[in-house]
């Protein structure tokens, strides 16, 4: 039986999810609970809908939100054998705008000069909006929350209106952003979604021309699009005179993107339009009752959710020395899980990259190894590319999970037309190269000498530019692992522990979790204050909560230390009273 056909008889156990994978409807929106298989359910869809029902030239466009997500979505799509070429589009948002929309269209619609689309970097458009700030704002006055109301205000599309509200000074510097990028014949990824929705609602030829070759449309994680992209799906699938249909999956309690612009609403709003076809979903089939239980109380609306595996561990520890204390007792419970749990499938988790390095420091000095996610440099496909190559080469296909024709499709994508035949046979030559000496860094300048830096600085992807440097600066320095084992290592993890913030572990699942610092100021964020992103805390936490399969420990000592060691005892976090912990605590 083919992996697809295994996969769609699971689906057909389940009388919600069988619904939505057979709805005929042009728009099915599924809204489901972590772990109810909305990921798993969108790519069998999309994996039999490319072997039945769209003939190429037609294809289909699956799209979410990160890179790793985005990686998962295409590892899971290659898995149930579905056909990958040019009418196939898996990829991120931002990818999807400038690949699919911007670069075919913009020319041609005479929005652009018809030069290539260059993305500015963080250093230049961090420069460039300084240089504005400057041309407006006197020395004496206090900037810093200008570039961050520029960005929301840019990222929600603001009208004519809203930029009144933000004030004279702010649009005016907005508008010497957007001149000094053009003149510099530069880009960013707001101005790209801005464009890419000007091109798709006011040109009909591109909805045509877009819907003819994408006439299928599979969203993951909606609720998290930023409102730009929530305007190219209505326009693309909303539109009656147009053949393109939508498959939607998101949570409205996960939404964790709120700087993006992203509102939870959005998948309200969506499942309320007329004719969509909705499902919503109510069994979690990763964690075990006992999570489902404890992780529901965080939210406002019972849901009725159920479990589908029994029992399951949850516990509270309280750590009265301080942080460092809170690493010891998760070295204690890795040491407790060790002899059951592949260390791979245990994960810890801190608010932010700073606690992260602190608990690898903890957990490395205790002799267990762990892998800090995205520490040293970014996941973009360029980075998880090199991780997935040097797994191959050093593990081979059976140990490493990789494919070779996969890792060659993957690199054809990455690289266009430079991957021609005599680059793809010096790819495979360099794969198999049996050098007993060669390092992480030598194999990295290899792949990176293979047209692959070439690519990525001629075609527009400073992100991947930076983060190959970054890469590679991670194996040279004098304390790096050298090892090429290291670098194989690292795509999956491989006995190591993971450690990512609870931003970062969004869409993963692990048999058991830690989440350290549960402590008020660190969960919730001493800097979220509005209730708006008092939520958005509570909504990061339950998806930290609802990675673990089987059991959960969550570390507090009801203090925190600033940088300058001053202490401010306000308790645990309000989270661990709610989900019934730790007692309430007298009002
Ligand atoms: N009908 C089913 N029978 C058995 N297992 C299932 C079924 N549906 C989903 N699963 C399993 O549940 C787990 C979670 O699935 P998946 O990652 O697709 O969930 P999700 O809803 O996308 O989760 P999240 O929103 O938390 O990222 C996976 O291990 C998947 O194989």
């Amino acid at each position: 039986m083919s992996a697809l056909s295994e996969s769609i008889d699971t689906l057909r156990t389940n009388e919600r999810q069988w619904r939505a994978f057979t709805s005929t409807s042009r728009r099915c929106a599924v809204m489901a609970p972590p772990g109810s298989g909305k990921t798993k359910l969108l790519a069998a869809r999309a994996a039999h809908d490319l072997a039945t029902a769209i003939t190429p030239p037609q294809g289909a466009a699956c799209i979410t939100l990160t890179n790793p997500a985005a990686d998962e979505l295409r590892r899971r799509m290659e898995a149930l054998g579905a056909r990958r070429g040019s009418v196939v589009f898996v990829g991120t948002v931002h990818a999807f705008v400038l690949n699919c929309v911007v670069t075919p269209f913009a020319a041609a619609a005479g929005l652009s000069t018809g030069h290539r689309t260059v993305i500015a970097s963080d250093a230049q458009r961090g420069s460039i909006m300084r240089d504005c700030i400057a041309a407006v704002y006197p020395d004496t006055e206090d900037v810093r929350a200008v570039p961050s109301t520029i960005a929301r205000f840019r990222k929600m599309l603001a009208t004519d209106a809203e930029w009144e509200l933000a004030g004279p000074r702010i649009r005016s510097v907005a508008e010497l952003y957007e001149q000094r990028l053009a003149e510099e014949q530069l880009t960013d990824f707001d101005g790209l979604v801005a464009l890419a929705v000007r091109l798709v609602e006011e040109h009909e030829f591109v909805r045509r021309t877009l819907t003819t070759r994408y006439s299928r449309v599979y969203v993951d994680e909606y609720q998290d699009l930023a409102p730009g992209l929530d305007r190219l799906v209505q326009a693309l699938c909303f539109d009656d005179t147009l053949d393109c249909r939508l498959f939607a999956v998101g949570d409205p309690d996960q939404a964790v993107y709120g700087w993006t612009g992203s509102r939870p609403e959005l998948l309200d709003e969506l499942t309320s339009r007329p004719g969509v076809d909705v499902v919503r979903l109510t069994v979690n089939y990763r964690c075990r009752e006992e999570i489902v239980r404890r992780s529901e109380r965080l939210l406002t609306v019972d849901r009725e959710l159920t479990g589908n595996r029994p029992g399951g561990e949850v516990r509270a520890e309280l750590a009265p020395q301080g942080f460092a204390d809170q690493i010891d007792h998760t070295i204690a419970q890795v040491r407790r899980l060790a002899s059951a749990v592949p260390l791979e499938r245990i994960a810890v988790l801190g608010s932010t990259h700073a606690l992260c390095s602190e608990a690898a420091t903890g957990l490395r000095a205790a002799g267990i190894p762990a892998r800090v996610k995205d520490a040293d440099y970014r996941s973009t496909p360029a980075t998880m590319l090199v991780e997935r190559l040097a797994a191959w080469a050093v593990l081979g296909r059976e140990s490493s999970g990789q494919q070779l024709g996969r890792l060659l499709a993957a690199w054809r994508a990455l690289l266009g037309p430079l991957a021609d035949r005599p680059n793809q046979r010096s790819l495979v030559a360099c794969l198999l190269d049996q050098d007993p000496d060669r390092t992480a860094v030598s194999f990295i300048d290899q792949v990176r000498a293979l047209r692959l830096d070439t690519a990525m600085s001629t075609g527009g992807r400073p992100d991947d530019v930076a983060a190959l440097a970054a890469l590679r600066a991670t194996y040279s320095g004098p304390a790096a692992p050298v090892e090429l084992v290291d670098l194989a290592n690292r795509s999956s993890g491989r006995g190591r522990v993971q450690i990512m913030t609870t931003l970062a572990c969004k869409g993963l699942e692990f048999d058991a979790v830690v989440i350290l610092g549960a402590d008020q100021g660190r969960i919730p964020s001493w800097l979220a204050r509005s209730s708006m992103e008092l939520a958005e805390e509570r909504r990061k936490f339950y998806v930290a909560v609802t990675r673990a399969r089987d059991s959960l420990l969550i570390t507090y000592s009801g203090f925190t230390v600033n940088p300058y060691g001053r202490r401010f005892y306000d308790g645990p976090s309000p989270f661990l009273h709610q989900m019934n912990l730790i007692p309430q605590p007298y009002s």
